[in-house]
Protein backbone atom coordinates (compact mmCIF):
# COMPACT_ATOMS: atom_id res chain seq x y z
CA UNK A 1 0.00 0.00 0.00
CA UNK A 2 1.45 3.74 -1.08
CA UNK A 3 0.51 5.11 2.55
CA UNK A 4 -0.64 3.79 5.94
CA UNK A 5 -3.42 6.67 5.98
CA UNK A 6 -6.75 4.94 5.66
CA UNK A 7 -9.63 7.21 5.20
CA UNK A 8 -13.15 6.85 5.49
CA UNK A 9 -15.48 9.06 3.68
CA UNK A 10 -19.60 9.31 3.97
CA UNK A 11 -21.29 10.14 0.91
CA UNK A 12 -23.65 12.18 1.45
CA UNK A 13 -26.07 11.00 -1.20
CA UNK A 14 -28.27 8.67 1.54
CA UNK A 15 -28.39 11.37 4.11
CA UNK A 16 -31.47 13.31 4.28
CA UNK A 17 -31.63 15.85 1.11
CA UNK A 18 -33.43 18.88 2.93
CA UNK A 19 -31.21 19.13 5.94
CA UNK A 20 -27.48 18.41 4.52
CA UNK A 21 -25.82 20.96 7.07
CA UNK A 22 -27.16 19.06 10.20
CA UNK A 23 -26.53 15.41 8.11
CA UNK A 24 -22.57 16.50 7.78
CA UNK A 25 -22.51 17.71 11.63
CA UNK A 26 -24.01 13.90 12.59
CA UNK A 27 -20.72 13.15 11.11
CA UNK A 28 -17.81 14.97 13.27
CA UNK A 29 -15.59 11.98 13.45
CA UNK A 30 -15.49 11.39 9.31
CA UNK A 31 -11.72 12.95 7.33
CA UNK A 32 -13.55 13.87 4.60
CA UNK A 33 -17.48 14.19 3.22
CA UNK A 34 -18.13 12.75 0.00
CA UNK A 35 -20.42 14.51 -2.18
CA UNK A 36 -22.10 13.29 -5.36
CA UNK A 37 -22.66 15.38 -8.08
CA UNK A 38 -24.62 13.82 -10.54
CA UNK A 39 -26.90 15.60 -13.55
CA UNK A 40 -29.05 13.14 -14.81
CA UNK A 41 -26.99 12.55 -18.26
CA UNK A 42 -23.66 11.08 -17.36
CA UNK A 43 -26.08 9.17 -14.82
CA UNK A 44 -29.72 8.86 -14.12
CA UNK A 45 -29.80 10.54 -11.01
CA UNK A 46 -30.41 14.58 -10.06
CA UNK A 47 -28.31 15.95 -6.91
CA UNK A 48 -26.07 18.55 -6.28
CA UNK A 49 -24.55 21.93 -8.56
CA UNK A 50 -22.27 24.18 -7.43
CA UNK A 51 -24.18 26.24 -5.57
CA UNK A 52 -25.30 23.22 -2.83
CA UNK A 53 -21.32 22.58 -2.34
CA UNK A 54 -20.95 26.09 -1.79
CA UNK A 55 -23.39 26.26 0.94
CA UNK A 56 -21.77 22.68 2.58
CA UNK A 57 -18.30 23.97 2.23
CA UNK A 58 -19.03 27.08 4.60
CA UNK A 59 -21.03 24.85 7.14
CA UNK A 60 -18.73 21.66 6.59
CA UNK A 61 -15.33 21.08 9.04
CA UNK A 62 -14.62 18.85 7.21
CA UNK A 63 -12.79 19.08 3.06
CA UNK A 64 -15.35 18.12 0.82
CA UNK A 65 -14.57 15.56 -1.46
CA UNK A 66 -16.54 16.05 -4.69
CA UNK A 67 -17.40 13.13 -7.41
CA UNK A 68 -18.58 14.37 -10.77
CA UNK A 69 -20.94 12.58 -12.12
CA UNK A 70 -21.84 14.48 -15.05
CA UNK A 71 -20.90 15.23 -18.42
CA UNK A 72 -18.62 17.77 -19.97
CA UNK A 73 -16.47 17.55 -16.82
CA UNK A 74 -13.53 20.02 -18.55
CA UNK A 75 -16.55 22.55 -18.76
CA UNK A 76 -17.58 21.80 -15.42
CA UNK A 77 -15.13 20.51 -12.45
CA UNK A 78 -13.54 24.17 -11.97
CA UNK A 79 -16.17 25.27 -10.71
CA UNK A 80 -16.09 22.93 -7.84
CA UNK A 81 -12.52 23.78 -6.78
CA UNK A 82 -14.04 27.51 -6.70
CA UNK A 83 -17.19 26.52 -4.97
CA UNK A 84 -14.70 25.05 -2.05
CA UNK A 85 -14.67 21.16 -2.88
CA UNK A 86 -11.00 20.01 -1.52
CA UNK A 87 -10.98 16.97 -4.45
CA UNK A 88 -12.35 17.00 -7.50
CA UNK A 89 -13.00 13.64 -9.35
CA UNK A 90 -14.35 13.53 -12.66
CA UNK A 91 -15.12 10.25 -14.56
CA UNK A 92 -12.61 9.80 -17.33
CA UNK A 93 -15.61 8.23 -19.81
CA UNK A 94 -16.65 12.02 -19.82
CA UNK A 95 -13.85 13.99 -19.73
CA UNK A 96 -12.57 15.18 -23.65
CA UNK A 97 -9.25 16.06 -22.51
CA UNK A 98 -8.73 13.92 -18.44
CA UNK A 99 -4.62 15.80 -18.55
CA UNK A 100 -5.38 19.27 -19.16
CA UNK A 101 -8.33 18.83 -16.89
CA UNK A 102 -6.14 17.42 -14.20
CA UNK A 103 -3.73 20.18 -14.34
CA UNK A 104 -6.50 22.56 -14.33
CA UNK A 105 -7.95 21.63 -11.50
CA UNK A 106 -4.77 21.28 -9.69
CA UNK A 107 -3.74 24.61 -10.52
CA UNK A 108 -6.78 26.17 -9.56
CA UNK A 109 -5.91 24.80 -6.43
CA UNK A 110 -8.13 21.56 -5.85
CA UNK A 111 -6.70 18.05 -5.78
CA UNK A 112 -6.92 16.18 -8.67
CA UNK A 113 -9.18 13.00 -9.35
CA UNK A 114 -10.27 10.54 -11.68
CA UNK A 115 -12.94 7.85 -11.65
CA UNK A 116 -13.46 4.61 -13.60
CA UNK A 117 -16.81 3.23 -14.24
CA UNK A 118 -16.81 -0.91 -13.57
CA UNK A 119 -16.46 -1.76 -17.50
CA UNK A 120 -13.71 0.80 -17.66
CA UNK A 121 -10.22 -0.46 -17.73
CA UNK A 122 -7.52 1.16 -15.59
CA UNK A 123 -4.51 -0.15 -17.81
CA UNK A 124 -5.29 2.60 -20.86
CA UNK A 125 -4.77 5.07 -18.28
CA UNK A 126 -1.59 4.20 -16.58
CA UNK A 127 0.97 6.64 -18.04
CA UNK A 128 -1.37 9.67 -16.68
CA UNK A 129 -1.66 8.70 -12.46
CA UNK A 130 0.97 10.51 -12.30
CA UNK A 131 -1.30 13.56 -13.67
CA UNK A 132 -3.93 12.73 -10.09
CA UNK A 133 -3.82 12.99 -6.46
CA UNK A 134 -6.60 10.03 -6.32
CA UNK A 135 -7.75 7.68 -8.28
CA UNK A 136 -11.60 6.33 -7.99
CA UNK A 137 -12.15 2.82 -8.50
CA UNK A 138 -16.45 2.46 -8.58
CA UNK A 139 -17.40 -0.76 -7.35
CA UNK A 140 -21.12 -0.32 -8.44
CA UNK A 141 -22.11 1.29 -11.48
CA UNK A 142 -22.49 4.99 -10.87
CA UNK A 143 -25.77 6.85 -10.05
CA UNK A 144 -27.26 5.06 -6.94
CA UNK A 145 -26.62 4.62 -3.44
CA UNK A 146 -27.27 1.17 -1.82
CA UNK A 147 -26.40 -0.96 -4.41
CA UNK A 148 -24.84 -4.01 -4.03
CA UNK A 149 -20.63 -4.14 -4.00
CA UNK A 150 -19.44 -5.70 -7.60
CA UNK A 151 -16.44 -7.72 -6.23
CA UNK A 152 -15.31 -8.03 -10.19
CA UNK A 153 -14.08 -4.07 -9.75
CA UNK A 154 -11.30 -5.46 -7.00
CA UNK A 155 -8.91 -7.05 -9.72
CA UNK A 156 -8.64 -3.64 -10.79
CA UNK A 157 -8.02 -1.64 -7.78
CA UNK A 158 -5.33 -4.70 -7.29
CA UNK A 159 -3.76 -3.30 -10.57
CA UNK A 160 -4.09 0.15 -9.92
CA UNK A 161 -1.76 0.21 -6.98
CA UNK A 162 0.55 -2.47 -8.60
CA UNK A 163 0.96 0.51 -11.45
CA UNK A 164 1.10 3.45 -9.59
CA UNK A 165 3.53 1.90 -7.28
CA UNK A 166 5.62 1.04 -10.29
CA UNK A 167 5.55 4.51 -11.46
CA UNK A 168 6.51 5.63 -7.99
CA UNK A 169 3.00 7.22 -8.36
CA UNK A 170 1.83 8.33 -4.61
CA UNK A 171 -2.30 9.05 -5.00
CA UNK A 172 -5.09 8.03 -2.86
CA UNK A 173 -6.87 4.78 -4.19
CA UNK A 174 -10.55 5.57 -3.60
CA UNK A 175 -13.41 2.48 -3.86
CA UNK A 176 -16.83 3.35 -4.14
CA UNK A 177 -20.31 1.87 -3.98
CA UNK A 178 -21.38 -0.49 -1.74
CA UNK A 179 -18.85 -0.33 1.07
CA UNK A 180 -19.37 -2.15 4.30
CA UNK A 181 -18.16 -3.34 7.55
CA UNK A 182 -18.56 -6.90 5.40
CA UNK A 183 -16.47 -5.45 2.11
CA UNK A 184 -14.09 -2.79 2.98
CA UNK A 185 -11.73 -5.81 4.11
CA UNK A 186 -11.43 -7.14 0.94
CA UNK A 187 -11.21 -3.10 -0.66
CA UNK A 188 -8.28 -2.60 1.88
CA UNK A 189 -6.19 -6.04 0.89
CA UNK A 190 -6.48 -5.21 -2.62
CA UNK A 191 -4.93 -1.79 -1.67
CA UNK A 192 -7.82 1.02 -1.54
CA UNK A 193 -6.71 3.58 1.31
CA UNK A 194 -9.86 5.46 0.91
CA UNK A 195 -13.54 4.43 1.15
CA UNK A 196 -16.93 5.67 0.48
CA UNK A 197 -19.37 4.64 2.49
CA UNK A 198 -23.02 6.31 1.87
CA UNK A 199 -25.81 3.40 3.34
CA UNK A 200 -23.49 2.09 5.67
CA UNK A 201 -22.82 5.57 7.52
CA UNK A 202 -26.41 6.81 6.90
CA UNK A 203 -28.49 3.64 7.71
CA UNK A 204 -26.86 2.71 10.81
CA UNK A 205 -28.78 4.49 13.80
CA UNK A 206 -26.37 6.63 14.61
CA UNK A 207 -23.95 7.29 11.74
CA UNK A 208 -20.85 8.77 13.71
CA UNK A 209 -20.50 5.66 16.02
CA UNK A 210 -19.82 4.19 12.82
CA UNK A 211 -16.29 5.62 13.27
CA UNK A 212 -15.33 6.69 16.60
CA UNK A 213 -16.48 6.47 20.56
CA UNK A 214 -15.79 8.94 22.62
CA UNK A 215 -13.03 8.47 25.12
CA UNK A 216 -12.47 10.81 27.61
CA UNK A 217 -9.69 9.08 29.74
CA UNK A 218 -8.12 10.05 33.01
CA UNK A 219 -4.55 8.50 34.06
CA UNK A 220 -2.65 8.01 37.13
CA UNK A 221 0.73 6.63 38.05
CA UNK A 222 -0.11 4.95 40.95
CA UNK A 223 1.85 2.26 43.34
CA UNK A 224 0.55 -1.07 43.62
CA UNK A 225 -2.32 -2.70 41.25
CA UNK A 226 -4.95 -2.85 43.83
CA UNK A 227 -7.43 -5.47 44.62
CA UNK A 228 -10.22 -6.39 42.69
CA UNK A 229 -8.40 -7.84 39.61
CA UNK A 230 -11.22 -9.31 37.33
CA UNK A 231 -8.79 -9.88 34.18
CA UNK A 232 -4.98 -9.36 33.19
CA UNK A 233 -4.57 -9.54 29.30
CA UNK A 234 -1.47 -8.90 27.38
CA UNK A 235 -1.66 -5.75 24.78
CA UNK A 236 1.09 -5.12 22.34
CA UNK A 237 0.36 -1.51 21.01
CA UNK A 238 1.90 -0.24 17.30
CA UNK A 239 1.62 3.30 16.69
CA UNK A 240 2.22 3.46 12.73
CA UNK A 241 4.66 6.46 12.15
CA UNK A 242 3.39 9.73 10.90
CA UNK A 243 -0.45 8.45 11.50
CA UNK A 244 -3.04 8.39 13.56
CA UNK A 245 -2.96 4.65 13.48
CA UNK A 246 -2.44 1.73 16.18
CA UNK A 247 -2.63 -1.56 15.59
CA UNK A 248 -3.08 -3.57 19.04
CA UNK A 249 -2.71 -7.32 19.45
CA UNK A 250 -4.38 -8.44 22.87
CA UNK A 251 -4.06 -11.76 24.35
CA UNK A 252 -6.25 -12.72 26.77
CA UNK A 253 -5.99 -14.74 29.59
CA UNK A 254 -8.33 -17.87 28.09
CA UNK A 255 -5.31 -17.33 25.10
CA UNK A 256 -7.67 -15.87 21.98
CA UNK A 257 -6.36 -13.46 21.08
CA UNK A 258 -8.24 -10.27 19.22
CA UNK A 259 -6.61 -7.72 16.53
CA UNK A 260 -7.71 -4.35 15.94
CA UNK A 261 -6.95 -1.14 13.86
CA UNK A 262 -7.43 2.10 15.84
CA UNK A 263 -8.13 5.33 14.65
CA UNK A 264 -7.57 8.46 17.80
CA UNK A 265 -9.16 12.01 16.95
CA UNK A 266 -8.54 14.25 19.75
CA UNK A 267 -11.16 16.50 20.09
CA UNK A 268 -9.85 18.62 22.52
CA UNK A 269 -6.11 20.27 22.91
CA UNK A 270 -4.58 17.33 25.21
CA UNK A 271 -4.93 13.91 25.04
CA UNK A 272 -7.62 13.18 27.28
CA UNK A 273 -10.42 13.43 25.41
CA UNK A 274 -9.92 11.45 21.72
CA UNK A 275 -13.33 10.49 19.15
CA UNK A 276 -12.02 6.21 19.15
CA UNK A 277 -12.53 4.24 15.44
CA UNK A 278 -11.86 0.66 15.89
CA UNK A 279 -12.02 -2.13 12.85
CA UNK A 280 -11.11 -5.92 14.02
CA UNK A 281 -8.68 -7.58 11.63
CA UNK A 282 -8.23 -10.91 10.21
CA UNK A 283 -4.98 -12.96 10.56
CA UNK A 284 -4.87 -11.20 6.35
CA UNK A 285 -5.54 -8.08 7.05
CA UNK A 286 -3.30 -8.22 10.42
CA UNK A 287 -0.29 -9.23 8.50
CA UNK A 288 -0.87 -7.19 5.94
CA UNK A 289 -1.07 -4.21 8.11
CA UNK A 290 1.92 -5.35 11.04
CA UNK A 291 4.85 -4.64 9.30
CA UNK A 292 4.23 -0.98 8.69
CA UNK A 293 6.86 0.98 10.45
CA UNK A 294 5.27 1.73 13.74
CA UNK A 295 6.91 2.42 17.54
CA UNK A 296 5.61 -0.16 19.70
CA UNK A 297 4.56 -0.83 23.32
CA UNK A 298 3.94 -3.66 25.56
CA UNK A 299 2.43 -3.93 28.74
CA UNK A 300 0.36 -6.40 30.87
CA UNK A 301 -3.22 -4.69 31.55
CA UNK A 302 -5.12 -5.64 34.94
CA UNK A 303 -8.47 -4.76 34.80
CA UNK A 304 -9.77 -4.31 37.88
CA UNK A 305 -13.84 -3.55 39.05
CA UNK A 306 -14.73 -2.53 42.66
CA UNK A 307 -17.65 -0.23 44.00
CA UNK A 308 -19.07 -0.43 40.28
CA UNK A 309 -16.00 0.97 38.55
CA UNK A 310 -13.98 -0.10 35.74
CA UNK A 311 -10.26 0.60 35.53
CA UNK A 312 -7.64 -0.84 33.67
CA UNK A 313 -4.33 -0.30 35.16
CA UNK A 314 -1.38 -0.87 32.73
CA UNK A 315 2.02 -2.77 34.22
CA UNK A 316 4.97 -1.53 32.14
CA UNK A 317 7.61 -3.32 31.57
CA UNK A 318 9.85 -1.26 33.97
CA UNK A 319 7.17 -1.79 36.34
CA UNK A 320 5.75 1.18 36.57
CA UNK A 321 1.61 1.44 36.49
CA UNK A 322 -0.43 3.55 35.59
CA UNK A 323 -4.00 3.38 36.23
CA UNK A 324 -6.99 4.70 33.32
CA UNK A 325 -10.34 5.45 34.00
CA UNK A 326 -12.77 6.07 30.69
CA UNK A 327 -15.42 8.40 31.54
CA UNK A 328 -17.34 7.60 28.62
CA UNK A 329 -19.47 10.39 27.77
CA UNK A 330 -19.77 12.12 31.16
CA UNK A 331 -16.81 14.01 32.54
CA UNK A 332 -15.87 13.38 35.96
CA UNK A 333 -12.98 13.59 38.59
CA UNK A 334 -13.93 10.84 40.86
CA UNK A 335 -10.86 8.87 42.30
CA UNK A 336 -10.84 6.11 45.15
CA UNK A 337 -8.33 5.93 47.96
CA UNK A 338 -7.56 2.57 47.14
CA UNK A 339 -6.37 3.14 43.72
CA UNK A 340 -3.36 4.91 45.69
CA UNK A 341 -2.75 7.37 43.08
CA UNK A 342 1.00 8.95 42.97
CA UNK A 343 0.49 11.39 40.50
CA UNK A 344 -2.20 12.74 37.91
CA UNK A 345 -0.84 12.19 34.68
CA UNK A 346 -4.06 12.89 32.43
CA UNK A 347 -2.59 15.77 30.28
CA UNK A 348 1.07 14.45 29.96
CA UNK A 349 2.04 13.38 26.94
CA UNK A 350 4.41 11.29 27.57
CA UNK A 351 2.19 9.03 29.87
CA UNK A 352 0.24 8.37 26.70
CA UNK A 353 0.58 5.00 24.92
CA UNK A 354 2.23 6.86 22.10
CA UNK A 355 4.62 8.76 24.01
CA UNK A 356 5.54 5.48 26.16
CA UNK A 357 6.06 3.67 22.97
CA UNK A 358 9.42 3.17 21.33
O1 LIG B 1 -21.25 7.45 -6.15
C1 LIG B 1 -22.02 6.75 -5.57
C2 LIG B 1 -23.15 6.13 -6.28
O2 LIG B 1 -23.05 6.50 -7.59
C3 LIG B 1 -21.78 6.49 -4.14
O3 LIG B 1 -21.01 7.49 -3.50
C4 LIG B 1 -22.91 6.04 -3.28
O4 LIG B 1 -23.56 7.09 -2.66
C5 LIG B 1 -22.37 5.14 -2.21
O5 LIG B 1 -23.45 4.64 -1.49
P1 LIG B 1 -23.42 3.16 -0.90
O6 LIG B 1 -23.19 2.22 -2.08
O7 LIG B 1 -22.28 3.12 0.04
O8 LIG B 1 -24.75 3.01 -0.28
Amino acid sequence: MGTADLQITPSILNADPGALGAEVARIPSADLVHVDVMDNHFVPNLTFGPAMVESLARSASQPLDCHLMIEDPDRWAPAYVEAGGTSITFHVEAAAAPVRLAREIRAAGGRAGMALRPATPVEPYADLLGELDLLLVMTVEPGFGGQKFLDLCLPKVRRARQLADERGVELRLQVDGGVSLETIGRCAEAGADTFVAGSAVYGADDPDAMYAVVERERRYRVARVPDGVVEVRTITDAYVVGTRLRLREVRHADGHVERKLGHKVRLGDGPAEVACTNLYLDDVEWHLLADLPARRLRKTRHLVRRDGLLVAVDEHEDGTLVAEIDDGETASSYVPDWLEVLEDVSDDEAWTGAGLAR
